[in-house]
């Protein structure tokens, strides 16, 4: 990891650190249309023939009925499972709200209701890692918003088969198909449907940049699909004072660098931060880990910088606007106000970024690259849309109708003055 003085850099070096390593997306692209259009003509056929090709496994069927699978957990992996579900379950069930009601005039009433995205698709990484904790992310919502055609996608293990605790997950949340596939097929045959998978309405989950590429072609295509964000490799900044401890930031940081080489990890060092510990922790806490090549090759792409101020801490993390944002600073809680681009954030010394990873409760498929200055992360709504409606009595017709009658002669939409006209004639 570089380290720079603020106050030694100049605008355009801000302006460098501030941007992610470039992804080139013109070359995925190039791979992943190919894709795309054989799953469009093949159906299975294709997302059987890249499994093959990308994963070396080669399938059968290409799904399973989660229902139907017997899962034999061990029972501490099951309790920790339960409890994470339970958590997950809690935070975003209290996110549902009731209905909007306004009179906005007398005999006017506009209401605003929720109603589920009946079909999703769930992508569930599994390239280099199985994610069961992602799996929960995604599932939990999705039942709790009420969606009917839940299909869960992960790419299958080297024997074909997917993790118990995947399964257990889908079993959980009522998942009712498991798409034994990954990268650009998978987010092709959920998003157009194939013999055997349904089509779905809106696609979520992270992914790598084949997954990414996909849903990006995929939702402005014939396909009609909306998806949740353009989530990236994983990230994190950590603001650190003095108070902070080194092997913890040393931790924390090494948590998001071990996901993959091109994660990107970020430390805002107050004056008195002790760098000289932190660099001697990354050492030897890397070494240990068993993704330690990963791990280090993200550090590769990761800097620290070191600021003069609180302000100038949190207006650096603002326009860096990262996925995960540890405050790792005295009285943390008492800084929330200034924090405005964040996918999720992690206040003071005992808050690590996995709790969220796992099982705080909150969401972990947040929005990277920059994109949390105008993306939200997963969450209730995000499986939901909302409805408007209106209805009118006589009083309201007549209140309302003349402003109608003149915004529709101003346009010069005769049809629509008429529809108002008729029914005002019809009141005398
Ligand atoms: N932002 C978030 O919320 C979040 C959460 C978890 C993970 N992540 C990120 O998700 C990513 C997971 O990546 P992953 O690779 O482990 O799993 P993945 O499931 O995203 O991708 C694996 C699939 O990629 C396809 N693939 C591999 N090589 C290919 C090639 N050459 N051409 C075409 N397709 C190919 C294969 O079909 C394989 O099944 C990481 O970058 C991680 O940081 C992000
Ligand atoms: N940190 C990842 C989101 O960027 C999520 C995750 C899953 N498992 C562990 N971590
Ligand atoms: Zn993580």
């Amino acid at each position: 990891m570089k380290t720079y003085q603020y106050s030694n850099l100049s605008p355009e070096e801000i302006r460098k650190l501030l941007k992610r390593p470039k992804i080139d997306f013109t070359s995925i692209f190039k791979t992943v249309q190919p894709i795309i259009d054989a799953v469009e003509h093949d159906g299975d056929e294709a997302v059987k023939k890249y499994t093959n090709q990308f994963d070396g496994v080669q399938l059968d069927s290409v799904v399973l009925r989660p229902q139907d699978i017997e899962t034999d957990l061990d029972p501490e992996v099951r309790k920790a499972i339960d409890t994470a579900f339970d958590n997950i379950f809690r935070f975003h069930k209290a996110q549902l709200y009731e209905p909007v009601e306004v009179e906005t005039m007398p005999g006017v009433r506009c209401l605003k209701v929720s109603r589920p995205i009946e079909r999703v698709g769930l992508y569930v990484p599994g390239g280099t890692a199985i994610l069961p904790s992602t799996a929960m992310m995604l599932a939990i919502p999705a039942m709790i918003a009420g969606c009917t055609t839940k299909v869960l996608a992960t790419p299958p293990r080297k024997d074909g088969s997917v993790a118990p605790e995947i399964i257990y997950i889908a079993k959980k949340a009522g998942v009712d198909t498991i798409l034994l596939a990954g990268g650009a097929q998978a987010v092709a045959a959920m998003a157009l449907g194939t013999e055997s998978v349904p089509k779905v309405d809106k696609i979520f989950g992270p992914g790598n940049q084949y997954v990414t590429a996909a849903k990006m072609i995929l939702q402005n295509s014939e396909a009609q699909i909306s998806i949740d964000m353009p989530a990236g490799p994983s990230e994190v900044l950590v603001i650190a004072d003095k108070q902070a401890k080194p092997s913890y930031v040393a931790a924390d940081l090494l948590s998001q660098a071990e996901h993959g080489k091109d994660s990107q990890v970020v430390l805002v060092a107050l004056n008195g931060f002790d760098l000289d510990s932190l660099k001697a922790e990354l050492k030897t806490q890397l070494a240990e880990l068993p993704r330690k090549e990963m791990a280090g090759k993200a550090l590769e792409n990761s800097y620290t910088v070191i600021v003069d101020s609180i302000e100038r801490a949190f207006s650096f993390s603002n326009q860096y606007a990262p996925e995960h944002l540890i405050v790792n600073i005295e009285q943390a809680e008492s800084y929330t106000d200034k924090i405005m681009n964040a996918g999720s954030v992690f206040l003071g010394q005992l808050t690590p970024e996995s709790v969220g990873d796992y099982a705080s409760g909150t969401n972990h498929t947040l929005p990277t690259y920059g994109y949390a200055r105008m993306y939200s992360g997963v969450n209730l709504a995000a499986f939901q849309k909302s409805v408007t409606m209106q209805s009118l009595n006589k009083e309201g017709l007549r209140n309302i109708g003349p402003a109608v009658e003149k915004l529709a002669e101003l346009e010069e939409l005769q049809a629509h003055k008429n529809a108002v006209t008729l029914r005002l004639n019809d009141l005398e």
